[in-house]
Parts: structure tokens; sequence; C-alpha cells
């Protein structure tokens, strides 16, 4: 619920908060070079013209979606990283910025998890979260509300995460539990089980169209479709790329029967949910509510995630004007979230790797884990 009209952020750090003054947007350097933002939404308005065009503008969609697609020289590229550092800066580097702007506010987390708390594999059943990843989340848990918002449904993330004391909110925030283990929200007040599911009566629906999309893309090597309870993903990471139009078609052949269902794209994946207004925006908001905390204006959400769907969580912080949105990512992206944090290697894009699929240490992790890190060390200090 927004608490004011007017959207302010500290000039400084970028923070969102009620109390701070209107923010600026930073001066643009000298010699800026505009980042080719990724095309995906432009395409995506695009797609109403034409049989073939339409096919095409979904393919150059789904090439936006991986940045090593991107065309630029390495010094290029590393000049618009500089500049998009500049209006992003990491997390870590204005750690005391963000310490100073919650100090007597009560920090909520929110964590994303493909891409953000696990590397990006090409298999999605094996993307493992780390040990040591999993014992800092654990850590934080004991010091703020903590939950995760992925696009996966619960169970399956659940059995990655093996944390009971999180709230989980699965399929793009269409699925909302927990925590089954209760703790204290503050000294008056105990955390209760919460279940919220917007899209049941799309159940049925759903499960129509997984069996038809599997079917479907039986033909096509490397496609993998994977039912998310109350959405659906096509993967097409493992396949060649001059089938990627191919693929895109027959997913909206099978979809031009359900105009109830939407199609958006994520990394390498396609993603199909029902046309409810919800999302992981609506879910912070959501758990917030449940939290109490809603209305307060002490409180002091921080969102970490790395995708598209993550930008409405980070857009929802801007519009309510309190805590703020770190982009997990190691290329400029464009973003409504305040900071960034280098993001776990991937396995499948030609950067160097240790992952494919294995379990990690931490110093593949080197952007998220000591962010959270550094948050539960620093709770002495955070709590009013
Ligand atoms: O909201 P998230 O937690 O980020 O989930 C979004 C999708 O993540 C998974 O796919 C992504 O990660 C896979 C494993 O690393 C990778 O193979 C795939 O290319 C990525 O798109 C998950 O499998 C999807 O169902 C989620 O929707």
């Amino acid at each position: 619920m927004p608490q004011q009209n007017v959207v302010m952020s500290d000039t400084k750090s970028g923070i969102n908060t009620a109390v701070t003054v209107a923010q600026k947007p930073p001066a643009v350097p000298r010699g800026y070079i505009p980042y080719p933002y990724p095309r995906s939404r432009r395409v995506l308005k695009n797609l109403e013209i034409n049989g073939e065009q339409r096919i095409n503008a979904w393919v150059d969609s789904m090439r936006a979606s991986s940045p090593t697609n991107a065309k630029s020289t390495p010094s290029l590229a590393e000049e618009q990283y500089k500049s998009w550092i500049l209006h992003h800066p990491s997390a870590l580097d204005m750690f005391e910025q963000i310490v100073d702007a919650s100090k007597g506010k009560q920090i909520v987390m929110f964590l994303d998890y493909d891409g953000t708390l696990s590397p990006i594999v090409d298999d999605p059943d094996r993307a493992f979260m780390s040990d040591s990843m999993r014992q800092t989340v654990r850590k934080l848990a004991r010091s703020f509300p903590t939950a995760i918002v992925t696009g996966r449904c619960i169970d399956k993330v659940y059995n990655f995460v093996r944390l009971e004391e999180l709230y989980y909110a699965g399929s793009h925030g269409m699925d909302i539990k927990g925590p089954s283990k209760s703790f204290k929200i503050n000294k008056d007040k105990e955390s209760e089980e919460v279940v919220f599911q917007p899209a049941s009566e799309f159940l049925p629906m759903i499960d129509e169209v997984y069996q038809q999309l599997v079917e479907k893309s039986k033909s096509t090597p490397g496609a993998r479709v994977e039912n998310n309870k109350f959405c659906i993903s096509v993967h097409f990471r493992c396949v060649d790329e001059k089938k990627w139009g191919e693929l895109a078609q027959k997913v909206r052949s099978v979809l031009k029967e359900y105009p109830k269902l939407r199609l958006t794209q994520g990394r390498k994946v396609l993603e199909i949910r029902p046309t409810i207004k919800w999302d992981k925006g609506m879910a912070l908001e959501f758990l917030l509510e449940s939290l109490g905390l809603a209305n307060c204006t002490d409180v002091f959400p921080i969102y970490i995630g790395d995708d598209k769907t993550d930008e409405d969580a980070f857009k929802k912080l801007r519009d309510r004007g309190q805590g703020l949105g770190i982009l997990v990512s190691k290329f400029p992206k464009d973003t409504s979230a305040s900071y960034s944090l280098q993001e776990p290697n991937e396995a499948s894009d030609g950067f160097p790797s240790t992952f494919g699929g294995v379990e990690t240490s931490e110093s593949t992790f080197p952007g998220v884990i000591m962010y959270i890190d550094e948050m539960t060390m620093y709770i002495p200090t955070l709590l009013p």
C-alpha cells in the first residue's frame, strides 16, 4: 500500500525511505555511452503484427534474454559497466549507508532463488544451493523475517533450500506459505503460518497446458517443460538457437486456445502464467501485510533478485518509498533496483565456471553471500 503520493529516495545512497529527500538522477558522466538495454519489452509490444514477424520478434526477444549475446567489444562492455555501476553501486560498497538508513526499522529480507542463491545451470533440477549459502540464509532468518520469492513451485524450491523458518512465495508469488517454524517478529508478536493461493482456479488449466507443452516440445531437442504448479516454464537453454523460433511457435500454438494465460520471458525460459494481476511485487506486499508491517513507516524491506520478474518487486519498493532493491548481475541491465551485486557464475554461457550442477563453495558467490553474511553480522547495530 503506497504510504505517500511522492516516491522519495536518498540522493546519495538511493535508499527508499519515507523521510528522505527527493532523488535527483545521478549526473550523467562525460563520455557516457548509453547501455543498449534489452529490447524484450519493445519487442513484446510488436508481437501483434503478423505470424512470421511475430515469431522473429520472439526469437529476438529470446536472444535478448541472454546478456552474452550483447554485441559489444570487451572495452565497450567495460565502459558501459562503469557507467551503469555509477547508477547502481555495489550493495557491499554501500553497506554502511544501508545500515544507517535501516537503523530503528524492522528489516524484512526477500530473496529470489535461481541466479541469486544458486548459480544458473543447464539442468533446472540441479540448481543446488551450497551448504554455506544455506547456513548464511539460516543465520539471516534468525534475525529478520526472510522470504524466498521464486518462479519455481514451492515444493521444488523447498527441496533445494530446506529451511523451515522461511516464508516461501512460489510460482511467481501465486503460492505463499510459511514459516512452518514460528519465530518472533518483534518482542510482542510470534509469526503465524500463512497460506495464500490467488490463482487456485487455474490449476486444472495449468495441468492441461503442461501436458500439451510436454507433447509438443518433444520434437525439439533440448527443450524442457517444468510444471511450477500455478505457472509453467519452457526452457530453451539447451536448445540450438536455430530452433528457438520453432519452439516459440509451438508454445504460441498451444496458448492461442487459452486466452486466460499469458507468456513472459526469463533467463532462457518462456514462462506461462495466469493473466491475474499478481506478481512478485504484490507477493512482497502481501507478506508485509501478513507480518503486520504493511502500514508501518519503520519497516525496511530489502529485495535481492536477478531476473525480469524481480523488477515488479523492485518497483513496489520504489512505490512504497521504503527499503531497497538489489539487482544481482554482472552486466548492465535496465532496472528499478538501487544497488547491484555480482551474480554467481553461469555454468553454460561460456563463462569460467566450476559449477556444472554440483554443490559449490562460497567463493563462487562473491556478491550475494558476502552481502547476506554482512547483514547477519551487523544485527546488533540494526535492531531498534
Ligand atoms: O524466480 P526464480 O527463482 O529466479 O526462478 C525463475 C526460473 O528459474 C529456473 O530457471 C532458471 O534457472 C535454471 C537453473 O539454473 C536454468 O537452467 C534456466 O535457464 C533459468 O531460466 C527455474 O527452472 C524456472 O522454473 C523458474 O521460473
